[in-house]
């Protein structure tokens, strides 16, 4: 793709699907007044995350901060384990690490939700040893339903539009996890109270 042709595509609206329009009478999203203040660290919803846990040893260790709204930023690291093509980010690691920042912004919400749909706009090749600055917010919300979107820059947050996303997060009760998670990490997790705190941190209404 010529470089016209890249900021010709960085500059078009996301081809998303009808599902992730809000519907007419979705609100504003509210930033709960417990959130981690602008600029905090949000720390690892669960240590063995593929995304942000320090504990996996294969995963994208992203670290998501707290900005002003309901809005976070985060920072991956393209390494040689992420290649799809030679010296090339894969996108599925892409995907996931723009579905992870998105997750966090759980944190602001106070609420536990996961992924119901995630689209992808890959506008132009990650290299590797790339930083890519991602940017997430929460756009609307209607019952259970979190319309939220996310852009991933290459090399500074005004670097050019590498990646952009558009999902639907639904909000679910812990008993989601518990009714379908393999019983040995269910039990691991409620028999460590940092890890309850750290749910408890998600809930408005425990
Ligand atoms: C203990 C440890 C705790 C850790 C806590 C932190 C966790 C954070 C993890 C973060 C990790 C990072 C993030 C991750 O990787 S999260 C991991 C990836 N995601 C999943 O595994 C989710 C799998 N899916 C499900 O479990 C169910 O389908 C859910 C729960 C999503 C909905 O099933 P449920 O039976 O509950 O609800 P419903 O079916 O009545 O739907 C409700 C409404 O939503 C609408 N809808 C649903 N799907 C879609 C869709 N695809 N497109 C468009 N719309 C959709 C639907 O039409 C309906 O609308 P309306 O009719 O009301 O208008």
């Amino acid at each position: 793709m010529s470089n016209d042709n890249r900021q010709e595509a960085a500059a078009r609206p996301p081809s998303g699907s009808a599902s992730l329009i809000p519907p007419p009478d979705a609100t504003a999203p509210v930033r709960h007044p417990d959130a981690p203040a602008p600029g905090e660290l949000l720390g690892s919803h669960y240590e063995h995350c593929f995304g942000c846990g320090g504990l996996q040893p294969h995963g994208l260790h992203l670290e998501a901060r707290a900005r002003e709204g309901v809005r976070v930023t985060a920072e991956f690291t393209v390494r040689p384990a992420h290649q799809g093509a030679p010296g090339l980010a894969h996108g599925g690691v892409l995907a996931t690490a723009l579905d992870e920042t998105l997750g966090s912004l759980n944190w602001l919400l106070r609420v536990i939700a996961v992924t119901g749909r995630l689209e992808t706009d890959f506008v132009r090749p990650v290299p590797v040893d790339s930083v890519l600055h991602l940017d997430a917010e929460v756009n609307a919300v209607a019952g259970r339903k979190i319309y939220c979107s996310a852009v991933g820059r290459i090399g500074s947050p005004e670097g050019p539009v590498a990646v952009r996303a558009s999902a639907l997060f639904i909000e679910v009760k812990v008993d989601h996890f518990i009714d379908n998670g393999r019983s040995e990490e269910i039990q691991a997790v409620m028999a460590d109270p940092d890890q309850v705190r750290r749910t408890r941190a998600f809930e408005v209404n425990p």
